[in-house]
Order: C-alpha cells, then structure tokens, then sequence
C-alpha cells in the first residue's frame, strides 16, 4: 500500500492483501520464537538490574528499538503504533507530509498493552519449545519478541483502516450504529465469517509449508517446526478478536466531519 496515495489504502482488498502479507512475518516470527525456551524471566519487572529502568528486560529492548525507530520517524507512519508513545525521540530525518486517512484521534486509539499481555501470557507459553530460563538466550529470545509483538501491533491497528474503509462505504449505516452507541450493531457490521474462515485456513497452509524442511518434505522424517493448529488457535483468539476491537473502538469515535 502507499501510504501517500489514500485511495490505494482505503480500498478493503488492499488492505485485505496487506493483511495477508502480514501473516507471513508474524508465523515466520512465530516459528523463530518457539526455537526457544519460555524464558519467563526476561518478562519479570528489574529482573536483570538496569540503571535508571524500572521494567522487565524484554520490555527494555522493546522500548530502546522504539527509541531508535523513531529517530528515522517509523512513528510517523499512520500504520505504526509505539508501545512506549511517550518515550520516542525526535526524528533525525525530516518528517513525510502523509495525506490524512485516519481520522485525528487514530493515534490514541492504541492497544499495545493489550498486544503485550496477550503475547506474555498466552503466545509465548504456548510456542516456546519448553518450560525454564536458558540465560544464555535471554538477549536472542527477547529481540525475537520485540519482532514478534511489533509485527502483531502492526496487524491489529492495521484494523484502524479497515474501519475507515467500512465507514466511508456505508457512512449512514455507521454514522446510525455511532450514535445509538451499538457496540453490537457495529461489531456485527465489520464481521465477516468468510473472511475469517479463509484466514484460518490460509494460517493452517502456512505454518505446515513455512514450518517444512523443503528438502525433507518427501521423507518419512518431515517434522513441523511449530503446530499449526497452535498458531490458527492464536489468530482466531486474539489476533482477529483485538483487530475487530480497535475497528470498533475506531468507529465509536468516528464522526461526520472527522474527515
Ligand atoms: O477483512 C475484514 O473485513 C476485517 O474486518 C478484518 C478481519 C481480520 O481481523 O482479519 C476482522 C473482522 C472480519 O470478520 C474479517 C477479518
């Protein structure tokens, strides 16, 4: 999508395309994390001593990307959400004069801290290859989390123009469901079952062939990196769920004249 063109990124099967190019990093990120242990204390708060820092190791790492990040202005970018927004830098480089597609309150419509428990929580026990600290790893596990958590930040708030795209199809529809304040109304408008259950079943396809040896794929000893049905499991609980939660966050605040 070009983010300088807003009639590309409002079209629904653009942004339905990039959302599929999207599942291609996240399982491969997947895959890359359940090479290792759970890890759990680089998710503990001052588990390792840092001066001046009060979190847990892999949030650090998070939010030093995040400082670097912004210095060449990824957070600049309307399809980019910070998990630290308070603590980015000035970028180095001058900033891009995007055309607004979002509405002005788009930014603060953020669920990273949703993003980040869900991952702790849930993803990372489930893919991680066994239980315990294998400190030798702690710095590789958590640079593989901070890609894992801003590739699923970047799919979920990617919800944010799906919503627009939906809005500006069938303004009177939305700007109705807006202001009863019907949560369920706008909820069942944006879903789509179909859609959904493509996206399940594209899921499944990939974690089998990415997760595939190619040059052992005719043997008797074909062994699949991660369980598909584990990573199909994720998507259907959170990753379309939270998705579905900005587009309606999104939409509750969408007014006429927001853009
Ligand atoms: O493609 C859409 O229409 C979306 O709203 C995105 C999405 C998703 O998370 O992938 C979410 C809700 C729909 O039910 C289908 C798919």
């Amino acid at each position: 999508m070009d983010f300088m063109k807003p009639e590309t990124v409002l079209n629904l099967n653009n942004i339905r395309t990039s959302l599929v190019r999207m599942e291609d990093t996240i399982v491969f990120n997947l895959i890359e994390r359940s090479q290792f242990f759970l890890l759990p204390s680089v998710y503990v708060k001052d588990k390792y001593p840092i001066e001046g820092y009060s979190g847990s190791f892999m949030e650090w790492i998070l939010l030093q990307t995040e400082k670097v990040h912004s210095q060449v202005r990824r957070y600049e970018a309307p399809d980019e959400i910070a998990f630290f927004p308070d603590q980015l830098l000035k970028p180095l480089l001058p900033s891009l004069k995007y055309p607004p597609v979002l509405a002005l309150y788009s930014s603060e419509v953020n669920y990273n801290q949703e993003i980040l428990d869900f991952y702790v929580k849930h993803i990372v026990p489930e893919v991680s290859c066994g239980q315990g600290d294998q400190e030798e790893n702690s710095g590789s596990v958590s640079v593989c989390d901070v890609e894992c958590l801003q590739a699923l930040s970047r799919r979920i708030h990617f919800g944010k123009f799906v919503a627009e795209a939906k809005y500006r199809a069938d303004p009177e529809l939305y700007d109705r469901l807006i202001a009863a304040r019907d949560v369920e109304g706008i909820e069942g408008s944006i879903t789509n079952s179909t859609v959904e259950a493509m996206i399940l079943e594209r899921i499944k396809t990939k974690c089998e062939t990415f997760g595939t040896d190619p040059s052992l794929k005719y043997s008797q000893k074909q062994q699949l990196k991660v369980k598909p049905e584990l990573i199909v499991g994720l998507y259907r609980d959170y990753v379309i769920p939270l998705t579905k939660k900005v587009e309606v966050d999104y939409l509750l605040r969408r007014l006429p004249d927001n853009n």
